[in-house]
């Protein structure tokens, strides 16, 4: 796929990958963009729909995915979450690295597409911070927190596969973890610059050349 390679960031509800990212893309505003995805788990108290997520019916999805509108889709906690086409693209118009938050499925669907990311799992230091972290929130009943306790461990399990992940961060001090988080994306922030440079300098290049035609045909 064309433009800057995207970020995944991955690992166990209440890692803390929204904390990490919505760091990310307040320092680097206009730099990064998210890629909106779309659940059908309800929005928490704060959430806006199509900024956090696009919230759907199971119906509304399921047509959706069977259209081909879905780069990848999984079910996770009872809850569908999925990456659209566009979703993805209307952050690449904008000529910004597009960050995706997936769980484990999508990073393993993604791997089957060609949108060849930088795969980053985020995880917490321990079973008990986690567990601490998630009922702190205050976003899940225990059910669903249960059932999040439940993926984090085959999450943390499957995150040790060699080469699935290209950098792993422990997030246990935020600002620490940030700072990791930064050093592994700044490979694709170079490149992104440098990008634009190029095109700066296509563009100047262009608009010269017009203007000396435009004057060109008045002589
Ligand atoms: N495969 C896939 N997973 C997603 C997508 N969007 C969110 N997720 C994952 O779904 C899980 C649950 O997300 P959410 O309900 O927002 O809970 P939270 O991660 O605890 O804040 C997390 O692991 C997300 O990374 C998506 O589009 N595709
Ligand atoms: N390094 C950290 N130390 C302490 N609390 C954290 C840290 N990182 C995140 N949190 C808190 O843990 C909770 C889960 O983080 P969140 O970003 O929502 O995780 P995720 O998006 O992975 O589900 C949030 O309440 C967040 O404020």
């Amino acid at each position: 796929m064309a433009g800057p390679r995207p970020v995944v960031m991955s690992g166990p509800s209440g890692a803390g990958k929204s904390t990490l990212l919505k760091k990310l893309l307040k320092e680097f505003e206009g730099v990064f963009g998210f890629s909106v995805s779309h659940t059908t788990r309800s929005p928490r108290p704060g959430e806006e729909n199509g900024k956090d997520y696009h919230y759907v019916t199971r119906e509304v999805m399921k047509a959706a995915i069977a259209n081909g509108e879905f780069i990848e889709n999984a079910e996770f906690s009872g809850n569908m979450y999925g990456t659209s086409k566009a979703a993805v693209q209307a952050v690449q118009a904008k000529n910004m690295i597009c960050i995706l938050d997936i769980d484990m499925q999508g990073v393993k669907n993604i791997k089957r597409t060609d949108l060849n990311p930088i795969y980053v799992s985020i995880q917490p230091p321990s079973m008990e911070i986690l567990e601490k972290r998630l009922r702190d929130r205050k976003t899940e009943s225990e059910e669903s927190l249960q059932k999040r306790l439940h993926a984090a461990k085959v999450d943390m399990e499957i995150s040790k596969e060699p080469g699935l992940f290209d950098v792993v961060i422990i997030n246990d001090d935020l600002d620490v973890a940030y700072g990791k988080l930064k050093d592994a994306v700044l490979e694709v922030i170079f490149f992104q610059k440098i990008r634009n440079v190029i095109a700066t300098f296509y563009l100047t290049i262009a608009s010269l050349y017009l203007a000396f035609l435009t004057l060109y045909a008045r002589l």
